[in-house]
Parts: C-alpha cells; sequence; structure tokens
C-alpha cells in the first residue's frame, strides 16, 4: 500500500502568517476546539474577515512549477536529432572551405530552434490558459449566507458545504452529514470510503480519519458540510504535488505521423545527398563543390519547420474553441473532433434548455392543466404539496430544475415550501438513485409524519398499491387503472412532456419511522402524474443537421422515459433517416455481440431509462464498430464512458467535477451545437496541416531537378541553382505564406464530406501525388524552360564555358535568378492551389485569407531585394533581371494554380459522377 507523503516526511513550505490569524491547529482535536483554534464557528466567517484570511494564507491553490525551466527546454531544441544532422552538415561544410555556406546552416539551426521553442511554449500557455474558462467554485456559508464563490478564495475556518459530484478543494473536517469520497487521486486506491461527522477518533492514518476529507478527492455521494482546516501548498495533496513534477504532455497521433514523414523525408534527403557526390564529381566539381552541393541538397529537403508549425496549428484550434465554448484539454483532441463519426448525447440541457415548467397534471384518472387555483383542485394541491416536500432544490442556491420547477407548481397552487422549513421538517432522505429513478423523504407533516415519493412513472408505480381519488379517500390501483394510467403516459410523452409521478403514504400513529428505503417505498398511495416542458434548445436542430450533412450520426441517452425522448429527438431531426428505442432493460439483456450488431445499423438509436453502466457498455461496443464517439454525460457515474469515449465531452455549468475532470472536451454552455461546432473546427485544423505540408513537399522537385540536369548532363549545363539560392527559398521567402496556410478559413463543403477514416493520415499517396507529380512537376518544367530560354537567348550552347570572366558569365548569373525568381513565382501559384483540397479557388474566395496575402507581399519584396540589391547580389549570386525576365516568370503562378484547378475540377466531375 503506497500512501505518499501521508507520514508527513516532506516539509511543509512555511505558511505565511501574521499575529492576527490562527495559527495551525490539531486536525485531531474535538470539534469546539477545532472551531476555538481556527477562530470561526459552525455559521462560517465574515467576507472580510475571508479577505483577510486570503491575504495571510494566500490563494487556495497549488503552486505551478516556476519558470526555471525554459533554458532546458530551449536547449533541447539544439540536440533534436534534426539539429545534430545540420550541424554535421554545417562543420562538413566549414571543412570543405564554404564557410558562407556554414553560416547560413548555422543561422537556420538558430533560427529553427528559437521558432520551435516559441511554438512549444506558446501551445503550453495556450493549454494552461484553459483553467482560467473553467472557473471552479465552491459553496461556502459567508456572512452567514450560502455563497459561492471561486474555489481560490478559500481559507481555513471557512464552512464549506460538499454534495454528490463534488471535488474536495480543501483539506477539511465535517461538522454534519455524511459523504462517500473516492480518495484515489490521493492514496492510489480507487475504493470510495464514508466519511462523517462524529468525535474525532484518536491515533491511527490521518487519511484514514472518520471525519476527514482531503483536497483533491472528490464526493461520489452524501451531503456534508465542513470547515476547511489547510488550503493550498498546505494541503495533503499540496505536500504530494510538491513532490512529483509534471509528466511530459503526450504527443498527438497527428504530431507522431508528422515526425515519421520527416524523419522519413530526411533519410530520402540524406541518400540523394550522399549519391550527388561522385555524380558531382564525374561531372567536373572539385571535391569542395561537390561536398557543399551535397549539404545543400540535404539542407534544402530536410522539412525542418514542419513540427513547430503543426503543433501552433493546433494550438491555434485549441484556442479557437475555447472562445466558441468548447474547451479542450489535449490538443491531440482537436484532430480526433475531426473524425468524429458518432455523438452519443443526453437529451436534458444539452438539446432541451433543462428549464422545467409544469403543464399538464393527471388526479385519479383526469387530465388536467396545472396551472389552477387550489380551491378548484384539492388533489392538485396535495399533488403538489407532496411533490415540493420531495426535494432537496433551494431557488436561492440553484439545484435540479425538475425540482425547481415542482417548488413553483407548489407555490402557484398557494402551498409553497421554504426550504429552510422543508429541511427542517425533514426527518429522512433517501436520495435520486439513478437506477430506481425515484427519491423519497420521510417528512413531519401537519397530519403527522409521511413518507413522499417521486420519481419516474413506472419505477414510482412499482410501490404503489393505491390511487387517491377526488374525494380525498384512495382506492386500490387495479389492473385497469395501470392501464389507463400507461395510456395517459404515452399520450404525455407524444408531446415530449417528461413526466414524474408521486406517491405518499402517511404514517399510522405510532408506526415507527421507516428506517430503509425498502421500508420506506412501499404500500405507497399514487397521488398523481405531473407532466413538464421541457421545450428543444434554439440551434440544436440546425446543429443536427449540420451533423448528419458531415455524415455523423446521433445517439440520444437518456435517462428519461423512451417516447418522450423520442418525441424530442424528432423535435431537433434526430432519427430523421430511421430511428429506433431502446430501452435500458432490453440493452441489459443484450451480450456484447448482439449490442455490436445493434450499434451497426444505420438507424439513429434513443437508448432510454439507461444506466451509467449501458451507457458505457454502448460506447464500447460503438468502437468496436470502428467508430470514433464523442460521448456527453455530467453525472459522477457517467465518468467511465467519459473516459472510454474518444471524446468525453462533459456540461460545464450542470456537470460534476467528477464528470469534468474524466472529459476530454468541457462545454463551457452545456449546448449539443457547441459539439458539431467543435467538430468542425477539428475538420479543419487537420486540413489545414494538409496544407501547409502539400506546399512545403511541393518546392522540392523544382529544387532537385536543376541539380539532378547538372549532374546528369556531366557538367555541360551548368549549376541551374546554388544552394544559397535555395535556402533563400526555404528559409526566407515561404516561411510567412506557409504560416498563413496554417489560418485558412475552412474550405466551402467541410462539413458535407463524410469523417475521415481513423485510419487514414495526413500524408497520404494522393497529397503527395499532387505535392510532387502535378504542382512540383508542373513548376520544374516552367523553371528550367525559363533557365535553358534565358541561356539560349544569350547564345549559350551545352559545354560553353559560364565561369567568372567568361563572355556568358553574366548570361548564366541572371538565368540561375531566373531559375531562383521562376520557383518563388511556381510557389505562389502552388500557395493559392494548397488552399483548397477539393473545391474551386472561387468558391474559397481569392481574399479571404488576408495574411496569405501579406505572406505573399512579402515573399516578393524578399524576392526582389535578394536580385536587385547589390550587397544581396554578390551573397547570392543574383543578376538583375529585365521586363522581358520579369513576365515571362509573372505567368508562373497562374500556370501552376490553372494545372491544379483543372485537376480539382476533373475530382469534383468524376466524385459528382454516378458510378
Ligand atoms: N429529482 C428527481 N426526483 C425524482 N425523480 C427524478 C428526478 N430527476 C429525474 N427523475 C426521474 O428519473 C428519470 C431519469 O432522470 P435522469 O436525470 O437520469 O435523466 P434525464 O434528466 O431525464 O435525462 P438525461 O439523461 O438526458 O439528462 C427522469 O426521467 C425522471 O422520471
Amino acid at each position: 500500500m503506497s500512501r505518499p507523503a501521508a507520514a508527513g516526511a516532506v516539509r511543509t513550505p512555511p505558511r505565511a502568517r501574521t499575529d492576527d490569524v490562527p495559527a495551525d491547529p490539531d486536525v485531531r482535536e474535538p470539534l469546539t476546539a477545532l472551531f476555538r483554534d481556527l477562530r470561526t464557528s459552525p455559521a462560517g466567517l465574515s467576507s472580510r474577515e475571508a479577505a483577510h484570511r486570503l491575504q495571510a494564507y494566500g490563494p487556495n491553490q497549488l503552486s505551478r512549477r516556476t519558470g526555471r525551466r525554459w533554458p532546458r527546454e530551449l536547449l533541447s531544441q539544439f540536440t533534436q536529432p534534426l539539429a545534430v544532422l545540420l550541424a554535421v552538415a554545417a562543420v562538413l561544410a566549414w571543412a570543405s572551405g564554404s564557410a558562407v555556406l556554414a553560416v547560413a546552416i548555422v543561422v537556420v539551426i538558430l533560427l529553427n530552434a528559437g521558432f520551435a521553442f516559441a511554438q512549444e511554449m506558446q501551445a503550453e500557455r495556450a493549454v494552461e490558459a484553459l483553467a482560467a474558462f473553467l472557473p471552479a467554485t465552491a459553496w461556502t456559508v459567508r456572512d452567514r449566507n450560502r455563497t459561492e464563490i471561486p474555489v481560490s478564495e478559500l481559507v481555513p475556518g471557512d464552512v464549506v458545504i460538499i454534495t454528490e459530484g463534488d471535488r474536495v478543494c480543501a483539506d477539511a473536517r465535517l461538522i454534519d452529514g455524511a459523504v462517500t469520497v473516492d480518495m484515489s487521486a490521493l492514496t492510489g486506491e480507487s475504493i470510495a470510503v464514508t466519511r462523517s461527522a462524529g468525535p474525532a477518533g484518536a491515533g491511527g492514518a490521518l487519511f484514514d480519519a472518520a471525519d476527514l476529507v482531503f483536497s483533491g478527492t472528490t464526493c461520489i455521494g452524501g451531503d456534508a458540510r465542513a470547515v476547511v482546516i489547510r488550503t493550498g501548498m498546505h494541503t495533503e495533496l499540496g505536500r504530494i504535488a510538491a513532490l512529483s513534477q509534471r509528466g511530459h504532455a503526450r504527443r498527438s497521433p497527428l504530431e507522431n505521423q508528422v515526425r515519421r514523414a520527416t524523419w522519413l523525408i530526411a533519410v530520402v534527403a540524406v541518400v540523394a545527398g550522399v549519391a550527388f557526390l561522385p555524380a558531382g564529381i564525374w561531372a567536373g566539381l572539385s571535391w569542395g563543390a561537390a561536398i557543399s552541393f551535397s549539404i545543400g541538397l540535404i539542407v534544402a529537403n530536410v522539412p525542418e519547420g514542419l513540427l513547430p508549425i503543426i503543433t501552433l496549428a493546433l494550438a491555434v484550434g485549441v484556442r479557437e474553441l475555447a472562445r466558441k465554448g468548447a474547451v479542450v484539454k489535449r490538443l491531440s483532441a482537436v484532430e480526433t473532433l475531426g473524425s468524429t463519426t458518432v455523438i452519443c448525447t443526453d437529451k436534458t440541457g444539452t438539446l432541451t434548455e433543462n428549464r422545467m415548467r409544469a403543464t399538464r397534471l393527471w388526479l385519479d384518472g383526469r387530465d388536467v392543466a396545472a396551472v389552477r387555483s387550489a380551491e378548484d383542485s384539492p388533489g392538485g394541491r396535495v399533488l403538489a404539496a407532496a411533490a415540493a416536500s420531495c426535494t432537496t432544490a433551494d431557488p436561492a442556491g440553484g439545484g435540479d430544475p425538475t425540482e425547481l420547477a415542482l417548488l413553483r407548481l407548489a407555490a402557484e397552487f398557494g402551498v409553497p415550501r421554504d426550504p429552510a422549513e422543508r429541511d427542517a421538517a425533514r426527518r429522512r432522505l433517501f436520495p435520486f438513485d439513478a437506477h430506481l429513478k425515484r427519491m423519497s423523504t420521510v417528512d413531519a407533516t401537519a397530519a403527522g409524519p409521511a413518507v413522499h415519493t417521486k420519481g419516474a412513472p413506472e419505477m414510482v408505480l412499482e410501490c404503489c398499491t393505491r390511487v387517491q381519488g377526488a374525494d380525498g379517500g384512495s382506492r386500490p390501483l387495479t389492473a385497469g387503472r395501470r392501464a389507463e394510467l400507461g395510456r395517459t403516459l404515452d399520450g404525455y410523452a407524444a408531446d415530449g412532456l417528461r413526466v414524474l409521478a408521486v406517491a405518499h403514504r402517511p404514517l399510522a400513529p405510532g408506526e415507527a419511522e421507516p428506517a430503509t428505503r425498502e421500508d420506506a417505498e412501499s404500500g405507497l398511495i399514487l397521488l398523481g402524474l405531473i407532466a413538464m416542458v421541457d421545450p428543444p434548445r434554439p440551434g440544436v436542430a440546425e446543429a443536427v443537421r449540420d451533423a448528419h450533412r458531415a455524415g455523423i450520426r446521433i445517439h440520444v441517452i437518456t435517462g428519461d422515459y423512451g417516447p418522450t425522448a423520442a418525441a424530442i429527438a424528432r423535435q431537433v431531426g434526430i432519427g430523421a433517416a430511421g430511428s429506433r428505442i431502446v430501452g435500458g432493460a432490453e440493452v441489459d439483456r443484450l451480450d456484447d455481440t448482439a449490442l455490436d450488431e445493434l450499434v451497426a445499423g444505420r438507424e439513429e438509436i434513443v437508448f432510454a431509462r439507461s444506466s451509467p453502466e449501458a451507457k458505457l457498455r454502448i460506447c464500447e461496443a460503438l468502437r468496436a464498430n470502428g467508430h470514433v464517439v464523442a460521448m456527453t454525460g455530467d453525472g459522477v457515474n457517467d465518468a467511465p464512458a467519459l473516459r472510454h469515449a474518444d471524446i468525453g465531452v462533459a456540461m460545464g455549468r450542470s456537470g460534476t467535477d467528477v464528470a469534468r475532470e474524466a472529459a476530454t472536451m468541457v462545454l463551457t454552455d452545456d449546448h449539443f451545437a457547441t459539439i458539431v461546432t467543435a467538430v468542425h473546427a477539428g475538420r479543419r485544423v487537420f486540413d489545414n496541416v494538409r496544407k501547409f505540408v502539400l506546399y512545403i513537399f511541393a518546392h522540392a522537385v523544382p529544387e532537385v531537378v536543376p541539380f539532378l540536369v547538372f549532374a546528369l548532363s556531366g557538367g555541360a549545363v551548368p549549376l541551374p541553382l546554388t544552394v544559397l539560392q535555395i535556402l533563400a527559398i526555404d528559409l526566407g521567402t515561404e516561411t510567412l505564406p506557409a504560416l498563413a496556410l496554417g489560418r485558412e478559413p475552412a474550405e466551402p463543403g467541410l462539413m458535407s464530406r463524410p469523417p475521415r477514416p481513423r485510419t487514414s493520415g495526413v500524408i497520404d499517396r494522393r497529397l503527395l501525388l499532387r505535392a510532387w507529380l502535378l504542382l512540383g512537376g508542373v513548376s520544374a518544367v516552367l523553371v528550367m524552360g525559363a533557365y535553358f530560354g534565358t541561356l539560349w537567348w544569350a547564345g549559350w550552347h551545352p559545354g560553353d564555358p559560364t565561369g567568372p570572366g567568361a563572355a556568358l558569365h553574366h548570361a548564366y548569373l541572371q538565368a540561375t535568378t531566373v531559375t531562383f525568381a521562376g520557383i518563388v513565382a511556381c510557389q505562389i501559384g502552388t500557395a493559392f492551389a494548397a488552399r483548397a483540397d477539393r473545391a474551386s479557388l472561387r468558391a474559397v474566395g481569392l481574399r479571404s485569407n488576408p495574411l496569405l496575402l501579406w505572406g505573399i507581399a512579402f515573399e516578393l519584396v524578399f524576392t526582389a531585394a535578394v536580385i536587385y540589391v547589390p550587397l544581396l547580389q554578390r551573397v547570392f549570386g543574383t543578376a538583375a533581371l529585365g521586363p522581358s525576365h520579369l513576365a515571362l516568370i509573372a505567368a508562373f503562378p497562374v500556370v501552376v494554380w490553372g494545372a491544379d484547378e483543372i485537376a480539382r475540377w476533373v475530382a469534383r466531375r468524376s466524385a459528382a459522377e454516378p458510378a
């Protein structure tokens, strides 16, 4: 059994202390002494005292790792294999006498490391900043009122209220109530333990104390109040946090794929570079020149900037999602979202508004409108009063919307239930159980103690033997009456109404209060049914349509009654192309194979009266069918399904802390439409990564072909492109347009194509063919044509000398400059072509990515400087071009883009034609 830090072996950091705040108390002393030492009481602190203590103790949070990490991270950029490869190249270049090339490579290494470092830091900050989108809060008693405050403002002496699903956010001693807590975060053992208020036990391990709860654990059941003893780094969790450093972030599959591809290309580049060496010697080069050309080839073809750009694209995606209401906890989730094929959603609050209003009542065989005066309907009054007694919600402090609707209904019937009085009259509470789908209370009433039960009709009816009549008496619940009830229920459900049954049982004089749930929930008298509307949220129907167009199937998994859920599903368009309702009992009956078959069909399914276990099984079955599953959940019991889904989606507003922790994505607005928006963003990020991979790969061909021509001609054709010119393209002109492609707006039709298969990689055959054969091939032909044209124009014949001092030297310099400028021009065409994967440029809009236009403007200015500034002419071996050269080159972007535009048009046409 490992119990980290429990023994107190680690020193707690010194606590800020002033004379007027309480000293660290003994956590095991009697409660009265503890209150005295903490200078507090069961009524909590005043907000002024709390503010004062916050100053003294500091915020209740774990301190972050300090900034001293960055020198190591920066250093690690230089020890990356690609950086080492380049460093070896620089040393070789230096040794072979090419000092300029060596310096250039060192500049490349520095720039690249700086860029990658900046991107990594930014990505990390983006993920850390997400915490701010999810403000964690706790309920406390401040100034004698229940108040919700940010967790960071809790101080020792505060009285906190802990309920099911809460994360315990400080070390505290229970003062009343009992809770079941999951201690796994602290002890590593996921066994739930019960902690309840009572006299402090002496001795034993701190974590075993019966009345202490600890920061970082979660409450999975019960209610309690507790007084905070320690906060922040002084908690047990803080001690452990001080010990352990955060692990490294996991790499996303996308990053892994690109990392592999980068390696492959680096190996190809090195092999090509080494192979060039003998070819260069054979073509008549000196050893020094041959080595520097080999190195140039390697440097030109190693895609150094690719990985940092991808990290940047993912980080930008995460930030954009957060702005739209979806907080993603890992960078890699963005790409998984893009391939989502199935969304399993809750109904209440996600598809609907979660604002319930009782509209119809069923009383002894009569269906009546819910809003009636008390005189009109004494039966309605009894029903509403019983339902309101059986609640725990407090309109001032929020609570279950179903219960709030019941409290409102009681007020409308003139029998308001004040939460404080209701709680004072309560003798016993059997809380809502997700399996039994009902809850019961034993309350003192004017006519003596009574059991009140409310819940899903079929579950409450199980416990009823009689039904209340209009005359105030009760009669047996016969089979005929049950059948009639069933019909009424289906009528309500067909209208999408959510129905609760309410029952009671006055205790006979002298009868002992029921001690167990079974005792309480038996022999009940049905008082009636309450039907509530919870209308669909605006925007859900549109989001469902978008999801369907994008080939995504939607299943509803709800605790509600099948026909009710099906009616709501129908209203928002789920199941438009075929649907069915499957009850929780039916799912329980199916074995795994049968469940796999059930979800393999094309229909959309409403899983009704589902249990959390069923949710997990449905998720497993869908994944076994090859689906990428996004699954919503809000309860404590949903955590396993949320963890198991590809994308667990928790509700930021209504969900529990436990669900939020298990999820990959948290919706700050709880809205179904936000899930679809997130899928859209995921697809867009993936597309954009492909766009700049295409762009960066395309230039390899026109850069390598000149070397091949030179080598294969045995030196008869002078080298059409110098190594430094290649570096000027790869590290100068191309950088900004490549970055801008990572920020492309979504391509039209992004959400009308089917989801990307889970197995398809970012770099596939189609992308390579398009980059190397089409875009690269056309560019190479144009560039080489222009090079030879320029030489011939000047009267050159193969084998003629072109070196310094030769008559053709100036013409040769102009020709290499034409090659250089030609590649830049072709890459401008490639950039526009890369903007669309399938659509036409017209559909995308020429000016819809202003960043790209700025990037191209920069590219042109940079190129002009290299060609016309005398100092740069000497460095890069260029010569000024005349108007005829410029006119020729100006046509290149149009030709390259046009060739790709035609190819895309053909692809679109053949996709549209029926097979
Ligand atoms: N506070 C409550 N007291 C008693 N019964 C309840 C209460 N809340 C819900 N129920 C009953 O239990 C059923 C299941 O509720 P649950 O909260 O699991 O799902 P839901 O809110 O209907 O839907 P979803 O799972 O889509 O959020 C409800 O249909 C209702 O009949």
